[in-house]
């Protein structure tokens, strides 16, 4: 088998693509494609994998990729203000004092740098971290299968798929077992389409491209072959994307920042062009006013908030990993943080997941061991999804040494999610049989008799009551059932689900999988921080309750699937927020479930590892996934655990709020001081004969009140703000903004009438002391603002108090310093240097009277309202917090 090497298949692959050689490959025989792509049997060679794969790359769709080191450098230098400030600069450099333009862009270099450095360590901390959570291709490269990550998947590959995988690229089917996909997320259609070899005709839409398997869409059961003829931007899907922009829904924190940046970017740039104009109204040097100007920009716009807070939610992802759960989205932290119901799967989750069959039963519930032996031939010949029950049933198979006689697999109608049942229809010692098993109702529904004890058979209808009672009494000790029922069917070579009829009864299989030791303590604590656990699971009602029991949810509060579907989505609406435990559900009851809580108001989890457990993921506020999960499961999710470990996601959840109410401290500390100033500085611009700071000088206020900022990732948060779920609250935020803005800017306004009427203070005088209050006042108010409690009784994290001191130290010695006149600042008088401490005091002091006015009155409320989903009991529904914008602003 010729495969082929080097730059050549490179070459090649590139030219395919160009001139559109492999155009409608679903039509062309595979050996050709094959040959087109330098694709043999054994799959590509390593090499030239490695050699397409620059070519694959530059074609990858949109997204996921980190972005080069001089590229992320070269962003912090290319906004526009920054860019104008630039230019500006260089001017007043040609038209007179270059040591001055130099000093200025010495220090916008300095800024950016220190910005760059941040994001950069931000971004290789998330390569690491999702690198562990990364979905993998099964791949043949020189005969051998090996594991690549999606995107170095290259045309010509030949990939493996298997249940629940999602398809890497567009790629031509070359075996398939029972091979079906779910492609809802391409084309809508939301039953599995089977996927064949053969060609189909080129003009062939889509949906009957029976050949293809395409890029996104997943495996909903059987496994496969394919040779891959598409990736990136080639693929349908890459098109689809392409086109529409796709972008993953925006999370609430994503739409507060952006609207709030937006708010103070309108503010900033009208007050920006007021305070110039009145320069140039009161005949002040143009270039000077200019550079002023702009200055104020650069510290007062909100552009490096996104920057900041970027680098804060990576650090907090770093802090989250520690606990084993990796985030994919940054922006979910602030979900997690104000997640107020938790909903989860049962297995694995819940329960210990390491399923065990217990007891083989006649319908009467006495023992019948050659009941395993059916059961046998349906669990190891069903080639489907692997799944925990099938392999507790063949693993008993083999301890039992039970014989199978032989049996073997003619067809199959595979197991799925909304059926609850697999079928094999079997050539066994009996004959051909088709044995069924499944969750109990989808069984007994399909069963017109029932096998007794002795051999003899009876019509379900008399027995259905008996059976039921055996199921409830099992379910009452917390075992799992299956039931299993046989139908001869000697004529015929296939069977499908109509086959599914008419079938008896055999028996019933019970499986213990016992509740995890800590998951009631666990759902506890969950309650205590204002989250309330809910189960959803597809199993029987019995066990269900069995289980919410020993979690400690109230039984009785209990919707099952069927319920459900008699509730319309208002009456489910108004029914969710008491129910406990849903359990017989399929994909799409999770789906109405979770969109339902997400309605009641309440930011909703979902946590499962499944591939029915998909679309809940994909409704849920923040999906969490496990490794090792199902593909679409783990694409579907924000968050992936590393372990099934819920006490690990309480720790993570609780590093999240921290996380989240640190980015909230920078955003609401930043931006009050920022909009203190511009009122400030328009106010000075107007009473001042000449300006209040240069350039050069509020450029280097910003570079040292950013210092401490880097270090507020780190901080403590008050024990209060981890207890409650915490969002994003713009109008808080605003009030917060304009009421210390204005605190701080009667302290300026006093600043500049001390100055002026009691030291006379010149310019370069007025302008040292106004540097060093300017980065004083900002530096000690953060102390003040960082807590809600007196600031002497919050402690706060040792790298920010350090950060700050250095920061002030710098402040206050630089008028001395050798630096000094470089700046045009000038050493201050001892008295004076007294007296703005004075002012810092006082300006702390005030700052404190007024947070314990602020806080209470708008914050108190929201801290003892309770989450819209209540933990037991179940039965006063209560309506109270069932709004948007509930839960705890901070910091
Ligand atoms: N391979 C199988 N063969 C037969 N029946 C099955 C099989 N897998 C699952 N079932 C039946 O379908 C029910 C629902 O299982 P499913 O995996 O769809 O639900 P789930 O919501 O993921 O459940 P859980 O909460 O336990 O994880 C099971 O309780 C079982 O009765
Ligand atoms: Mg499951």
């Amino acid at each position: 088998m010729a495969t082929d090497t080097g730059p050549a298949h490179n070459e090649r692959v590139t030219r395919a693509i160009d001139s559109q050689d492999v155009d409608a490959p679903w039509s062309r025989p595979v050996g050709e494609l094959a040959a087109a792509l330098g694709s043999g049997p054994a799959g590509l060679t390593a090499q030239a994998a490695a050699d397409a794969l620059p070519a694959t790359r530059a074609r990858a769709a949109s997204g996921h990729q980190r972005t080069a080191w001089w590229r992320l450098l070269l962003t912090q230098f290319t906004s526009p203000i920054i860019i104008i400030l630039i230019i500006a600069t260089l001017l007043s450099g040609v038209l007179g004092d270059w040591l001055d333009a130099v000093i200025i862009l010495t220090i916008v270099v300095l800024s950016g740098l220190l910005d760059f450095a941040q994001e950069r360590g931000a971004a290789v901390t998330m390569d690491g971290l999702l690198g562990a959570v990364r979905p993998t291709a099964t791949v043949l490269r020189d005969g051998q299968r090996v594991e690549v990550p999606f995107d170095e998947v290259v045309p010509g590959d030949l990939i493996a798929v298997s249940g629940g995988d999602i398809a890497p690229a567009d790629a031509i089917v070359l075996t398939a077992d029972d091979l079906e996909m779910d492609q809802a997320s391409l084309t809508g259609e939301t039953f599995p389409a089977p996927k064949t070899p053969g060609e189909v005709p080129a003009a062939a839409p889509l949906g009957d491209r029976t050949n293809l398997l395409c890029n996104g869409t997943h495996v909903a059961s059987g496994s496969g072959t394919a040779l891959v003829v598409a990736t990136g931007r080639d693929t349908e899907f890459g098109r689809v994307q392409a086109s529409l922009h796709a972008r993953a829904r925006t999370t609430g924190f994503e739409r507060g920042m952006t609207r709030f940046g937006l708010l103070l970017a309108r503010l900033m740039v009208v007050l920006v062009i007021a305070i110039f104009i009145v320069n140039l109204v009161l005949h002040r040097p143009l270039v000077d006013s200019a550079l002023f100007s702009l200055s104020l920009a650069v510290g007062l716009t909100p552009q490096l908030l996104p920057a900041i807070v970027g680098i804060s939610l990576s650090r907090g992802a770093r802090a989250i990993a520690k606990h084993r759960v990796i985030v994919k989205r940054l922006n979910s932290i602030e979900d997690f943080g104000a997640m107020t119901v938790l909903c989860t799967d049962k297995t694995g989750t819940m329960t210990q997941g390491s399923i065990h069959l217990d007891e083989a039963l006649a319908v009467d519930g006495s023992p019948r061991p050659d009941l395993l032996r059916i059961a046998g031939w349906n669990a190891t010949l069903q080639r489907g999804l692997r799944n925990p029950l099938d392999d507790a049933i063949a693993e008993a198979v083999a301890s039992a040494q039970v014989d199978l006689g032989g049996a073997r697999a003619v067809d199959e109608v595979p197991y799925d999610f909304n059926r609850k049942r697999l079928s094999i229809l079997v050539d066994g010692p009996d004959g051909r049989v088709l044995v069924t098993k499944g969750a109990v109702d989808p069984v007994l529904g399909v069963c017109a008799q029932v096998r007794d004890p002795d051999g003899g058979t009876r019509p379900m209808a008399s027995a259905r009551t008996g059976v039921e009672t055996v199921v409830e009494s099992l379910g009452a000790r917390g075992m799992r059932i299956l039931a299993v029922a046989t139908k001869p069917m000697p004529a015929v070579s296939s069977c499908s689900v109509h086959d599914e009829s008419n079938l008896v009864l055999q028996g019933l299989l019970a499986f213990a999988d016992p509740v995890k030791p800590d998951a009631a303590d666990t759902i506890e604590e969950f309650a205590k921080a204002g989250v309330a656990v809910r189960m959803i699971t597809g199993d029987a009602h019995p066990v269900a309750a069995y289980i919410a029991g020993e979690l400690g949810l109230d039984p009785a509060a209990i919707l099952t699937g069927p319920q459900i579907d008699k509730l319309d989505d208002a009456a489910l609406g108004s029914a969710v927020g008491g129910v406990q435990v849903f359990c017989e559900t399929t994909p799409r009851h999770k789906e109405r479930v979770i969109t339902a809580l997400t309605g009641t108001g309440a930011t909703v989890g979902y946590m499962g590892d499944g591939i029915n457990d998909a679309p809940a993921l994909r409704a849920a506020d923040l999906g969490i996934s496990v490794k090792g999960a199902a593909d679409v499961a783990a694409e579907a999710a924000s968050f992936v655990m590393l372990e099934n470990d819920l006490p690990s996601l309480l720790e993570a959840m609780r590093q999240g709020r921290r996380t989240f109410a640190n980015t909230m401290k920078y955003i609401y500390m930043t931006t009050s001081a920022n909009f203190g100033n511009m009122v400030s500085m328009a106010v000075a611009a107007v009473v001042l004969p000449f300006l209040p700071l240069l350039a050069s000088q509020i450029l280097m206020i910003n570079l040292l009140t950013d210092l401490p900022a880097t270090a507020i990732a780190t901080d403590q948060v008050d024990r209060e703000r981890l207890a409650q779920p915490q969002r994003w609250n713009l109008r808080v935020l605003v009030r917060f903004m304009l009421v210390f803005g204005v605190v701080s800017s009667v302290f300026d306004i006093v600043t500049f009438v001390v100055l002026r009427r009691g030291f006379h203070a010149g310019e370069t005088e007025f302008q040292s002391a106004w540097f060093v209050a300017s980065v004083l006042t900002e530096i000690a108010v953060i102390f003040v603002l960082r807590t809600r409690h007196p600031f002497w009784r919050s402690r706060p994290s040792s790298p920010l108090l350090g950060m700050a001191v250095v920061s002030a130290i710098i402040a206050v010695a630089m008028p001395f310093s050798p630096v000094g006149p470089f700046l045009h600042l000038e050493p201050l008088p001892g008295r004076l240097v007294g007296l703005l401490l004075v002012i810092v005091v006082g300006y702390v002091v005030t700052t404190e009277v007024t947070k314990a006015f602020f806080w209470p009155r708008s914050a108190t409320p929201a801290m003892v309202r309770r989450p819209a989903v209540r933990q037991r009991p179940a039965r006063s529904r209560s309506r109270t917090g069932r709004r948007r914008g509930r839960g705890t602003p901070s910091p």
